[in-house]
């Protein structure tokens, strides 16, 4: 089940995002390879997730997609450019919040734009924060500080500052781990809906099989160290995904095929 060429809906080929081609890393004089050539491209509006044991490499690559950290090896491109350092056009989330306590939760999703073009900028895309915390369910938080958010809300309104500048791909490192499952399952149905909704392209890190199912179009699965991607699966089930498909039989033969890609991932 290797990830084939994703199809649009209604003609032409999806349009390539995001590429990296034979990524390696090393740490330590290369006594420790923590990635070990890893290869895929991210369509415009495909929703990847990567899934491994701990220590195989999930937080470098992502790092290393987001600009953070060079490969020892390799190449990235987003968007037909490489990626050498952060950028606009990559939105990166984390698994807390981090919201500032002193600003006021719209405050804190303007604060990207007021970093990068000033005040009068931040001031000016106002009505547009106040939009996306509407779709993530927020409206009327806007001048709420952050200590009275719980953590779920918190991390809508982190979704909303990350979507704020308007990024054609969004790094995900597990950002909805730390909260209840009830809460967490609704986050990713939110999730869901901004990706859709924005056309979106996304990467996520995560250790649950389920989540990587229910949200994915394609599933890396790595090797343990040094990580390597065993398989990518390509997620054939329709969008929107709803909580119910976890039922259903397809769903389950993908996520047993993943365990067991993963039993075996732990020993190679
Ligand atoms: N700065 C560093 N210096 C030395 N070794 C590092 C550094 N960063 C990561 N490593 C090593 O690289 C390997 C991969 O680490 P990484 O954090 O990417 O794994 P991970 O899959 O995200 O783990 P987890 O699931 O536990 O978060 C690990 O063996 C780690 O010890």
């Amino acid at each position: 089940m290797i990830a084939q060429k994703i199809q649009q809906p209604a003609g032409g080929e999806p349009r390539p995002v995001y590429q990296l081609s034979n990524v390696s890393r090393y740490f330590n004089n290369k006594e420790i390879t923590a990635l070990d050539g890893v290869g895929f491209e991210i369509a415009q509006g495909e929703f990847h997730s990567v899934i491994g044991s701990s220590g195989c490499g999930k937080t470098t690559l992502l790092k290393i997609m987001a600009g953070l950290m060079p490969p020892s090896e390799g190449r990235i491109m987003l968007n037909g450019r490489p990626v050498l350092g952060p950028r606009d056009d990559i939105g990166m989330m984390f698994q807390h919040a981090t919201l500032f306590p002193w600003r006021t939760t719209i405050e804190n999703i303007l604060l990207p734009i007021e970093i990068r073009s000033g005040r009068k900028a931040a001031m000016a895309a106002r009505s547009h924060a106040e939009e996306l915390l509407r779709v993530v369910g927020l409206g009327g938080f806007e001048d709420i500080y952050p200590t009275s958010l719980s953590g779920g809300m918190a991390q809508r309104a982190a979704i909303c500052r990350m979507l704020i500048s308007e990024p054609d791909m969004l790094l995900l490192d597990e950002p909805f781990s730390a909260l209840d499952e009830i809460t967490r399952d609704f986050m990713n149905m939110e999730l869901q809906k901004v990706c859709m909704e924005r056309n979106a392209s996304a990467f996520l890190v995560t250790h649950s099989i389920s989540e990587a199912v229910i949200l994915s179009d394609v599933v890396h699965v790595m090797s343990a160290r040094p990580g390597r991607v065993i398989t990518s699966i390509k997620i054939d089930l329709p969008r929107p995904r709803t909580l119910e498909m976890i039922t259903l039989p397809e769903f389950g033969a993908y996520a047993t095929t993943i365990r067991n890609l993963l039993d075996k991932g732990a020993f190679l």
